[in-house]
């Protein structure tokens, strides 16, 4: 492949040169500068809105947000010759984007905040000076929200929703941060607090806030269930702090940099990730990658000598290429059936890892309702519109992504039959606690209601902030 040619595979388990990034343009598919250039989410984020909090339940609190308002730089766009649809030039920052144009320099300025980011704004600003006036009321307001919620945070029924607004679009780095010290890996493995701070803020901003699924809200979702799932019994007995590190890290990191559109939209369109990747697990790589790179830059764990880190930690986020899903769970099958799965064994741990990764990854289906279907509404959001760009391209509609004749009743009913119980079923067997039971018992209510046609219609997704360009 002539772009293959021009790029050679990057090393895993050294710092990309920042020249090679600039040039190439291959490593964000949103924007180039998110590696190495950019302002944390507070500076990003305009607060506007107001809260009233009546009570310590969170279920009763009332929370009015109008949202956040937040800017990205410009992203590579230019697609590989030879691919069917290399002539649909897709732009991938105005893709998911109804702002103007970057204002010139902004490029610029980002990089720029993002060299001096987090810890000089803290020092010099945060640390030096008291915050004061009606602005610093409300930031109290929010603390006392979340650090209520942020004590239920091993409950299956958080609600991550509320949390991320709670938190003014900050979910992730307020979550996994606490999910580090609630777990003892700060203390233990030493961690410096600033670059863990500074590692999540980047990982943050890498995710695209404007694709109705695949952003920092379902990273931050699944990062909690893995939490829930860590502190099963089977795992929690077992598992090393060294597995339990890199299953946080993975989780948080396993969708970084989702452009909102499936591999076989960026094969088809001859995405210079495609070609890099060999079309094969062309997302769940760049996602790795994304992720050793925030980790090498913020040096979170250069002192720790864990071998294989990176190989660990690109095996757990590849496991969640949803193609692959049938080769995993044969494996994991087999060992069940044969009950010879033994915690004691590296590669058998390893296996109940990806495991894990996985039911982390596709677990919204076994939610609640209230937050299932609000799910369900996101990735459908995000379906449809890949299938109204490949229309307006004259492109053949992927599975699942034509809103003409693909309904979300009937693509969860599908997806909860095919892919999340087969997958339930055997944690379930694995891991056969109170939590797995209730797991599939959601999986079965909703169920129930998709394919119930007397039941009134779900939550609809629908954010202005999220109008998708076609
Ligand atoms: N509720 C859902 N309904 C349909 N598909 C889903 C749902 N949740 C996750 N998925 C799919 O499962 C995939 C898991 O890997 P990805 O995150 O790449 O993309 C995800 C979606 O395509």
């Amino acid at each position: 492949m002539e772009v293959c040619s021009q790029l050679p595979v990057l090393p895993l388990d050294r710092p990309v040169p920042q020249h090679v990034l600039r040039r190439r343009g291959a490593i964000s598919l949103g924007t180039s500068s998110a590696l190495f250039g950019g302002p944390s989410p507070r500076q990003l984020c305009k607060r506007r809105g107001g809260v009233s909090y009546n009570s310590a339940d969170q279920a009763v609190l009332y929370l009015h947000l109008l949202g956040d308002v937040k800017q990205r730089g410009p992203g590579p766009s230019e697609p590989v010759r030879g691919a069917p649809h290399s002539h649909v030039k897709v732009d991938y920052q105005r893709f998911h984007c109804h702002q103007g144009p970057v204002r010139p320099g902004a490029r610029g300025l980002k990089s720029h905040r993002r060299r001096l980011s987090f810890q000089r704004g803290l020092k010099s600003r945060h640390l030096r000076q008291r915050p004061s006036g009606p602005q610093h009321l409300l930031d109290q307001v929010y603390n006392c929200q979340v650090k209520c919620m942020l004590d239920k945070v091993d409950s299956w029924d958080f609600d991550i929703f509320m949390f991320d607004r709670a938190t003014n679009g900050n979910g992730l780095v307020t979550l996994t941060f606490h999910l580090f010290l609630q777990l003892g890996l700060t203390r233990l493995f030493r961690l410096d607090p600033i670059k863990l701070r500074s590692f999540l803020v980047m990982v943050q901003a890498d995710y695209h806030q404007r694709n109705p699924y695949h952003n920092s809200l379902h990273a931050t979702d699944v990062t909690q269930a893995m939490y829930c799932f860590l502190r099963q019994p089977k795992l929690a007995t077992t598992l090393s702090s060294c597995d339990m590190l890199l299953a946080l890290v993975a989780a948080v990191t396993h969708d970084l940099d989702h452009p909102g559109v499936n591999q076989g939209f960026l094969v088809r369109t001859g995405h210079h990730l495609a070609a890099l990747y060999k079309n094969s697990s062309v997302l769940e790589s760049h996602h790795w990658r994304c992720a050793v790179s925030l980790l090498r830059e913020s040096g979170l764990l250069d002192h720790l000598p864990i071998t294989d880190r990176s190989e660990r930690l690109g095996s757990l986020i590849l496991a969640t290429d949803i193609s692959q899903q049938n080769r995993y769970l044969a494996r994991f099958r087999e060992h069940l059936d044969r009950e010879d799965l033994s915690m004691a064994d590296p590669s058998h741990r390893h296996l109940v890892l990806q495991i894990t990764m996985k039911c982390a990854d596709i677990c919204n289906p076994c939610r609640v309702w209230r937050l299932s279907s609000q799910w369900s509404s996101r990735v459908t959001a995000e379906f449809f519109h890949q299938g109204d760009v490949e229309k307006k391209h004259g492109m053949a509609v992927s599975p699942l992504c034509d809103r003409l004749s693909d309904s979300t009743a009937h693509i969860q009913a599908g997806f909860i039959r095919h892919v999340v119980e087969p997958l339930f079923r055997e944690w379930c067997r694995f891991s056969c606690t109170s939590l797995s039971h209730r797991m599939l018992a959601h999986l079965q209510t909703n169920l129930d209601r998709w394919t119930d046609p007397s039941q009134p219609p779900p939550y609809r997704y629908s954010n202005p902030d999220h109008l998708l360009e076609t």
